[in-house]
């Protein structure tokens, strides 16, 4: 362990992985220090650390600004990025046993090179930044062929920094109605996620339903999260 990333070690990854089987969502934490989360908010509005500055409203996406960092990426973001791979790789490798899929790369280097050698060679971690009246639509981060089928977000406002702003994850069934599960992470906290698809018991075995996440509005204040995708994009 490092002083950048609160102790990973005493995250309970059983109860993670059963919440994931379940829903498709799982909050875990604290994954960041709370003098992280402040330096990693504060980062935002500096756009050297950026290598792109999406204006959600001008692409339909919903209301509010993310932008993707460049590399190299802070060390507190790279030092969770790389400790979260392992656990969610051992959950990935499950899923995809269920579902018939290719297993997911070993490492995070693997993942890296696979996406390189697709021509996805750009960094995808990024901030969000919401103020009232902003909001996230439903959505997958995929950028191209390769993808990792879990991805985080980390909370780095205080609860009393905002209002609304409810991450939600919407898993669709087949033949079943829609499950929407709703998190508010405290600062520091996180919540994996399964960026597009996973697996559903069945009566005959195991079928995929897929998923999409966003952010219901902020009614107050402001909310900033810091979103770790371990795909790069094209
Ligand atoms: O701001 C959030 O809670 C979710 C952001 C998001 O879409 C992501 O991290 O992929
Ligand atoms: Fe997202």
């Amino acid at each position: 362990m490092d002083d950048q990333t609160a102790p990973l070690a005493a995250i309970d990854w059983d109860r993670a992985r059963s919440d994931l089987d379940e829903t498709g969502a799982a909050e875990i934490g604290p994954v960041l220090a709370p003098e992280n989360c402040a330096a990693l908010a504060a980062v935002f509005d500096d756009e050297r650390h950026f290598r792109a500055r999406i204006d959600m409203a001008r692409h339909g996406f919903g209301r509010g600004v993310y932008k993707y960092f460049a590399e190299p990426l802070p060390e507190p973001v790279a030092a969770l990025r790389q400790a979260l791979y392992p656990p969610l790789a051992r959950i990935a490798a499950d899923w995809a046993a269920r579902l018939g899929d290719a297993p997911p790369p070993p490492s995070l280097e693997a993942l890296t090179r696979a996406c390189r050698a697709a021509g996805q060679d750009r960094p995808t971690p990024l901030l969000l930044r919401y103020g009232p009246g902003d909001y996230n639509c439903l959505h997958r981060d995929l950028y191209g062929a390769v993808a990792f089928p879990l991805q985080a977000v980390v909370m780095l406002s205080r609860p009393e920094d905002f209002a609304g702003g409810a991450f939600a994850v919407v898993e669709n069934r087949p033949r079943l109605q829609s499950r929407v599960t709703v998190r508010q992470p405290a600062r520091g906290h996180a919540v994996v996620f399964a960026t597009a698809r996973k697996p559903r018991r069945t009566a005959r075995g195991w079928s995929a339903s897929t998923l999409r996440h966003g952010v219901s509005e902020v009614t107050a204040g402001q909310r900033t999260t810091l979103g770790i995708i371990f795909h790069d994009a094209a």
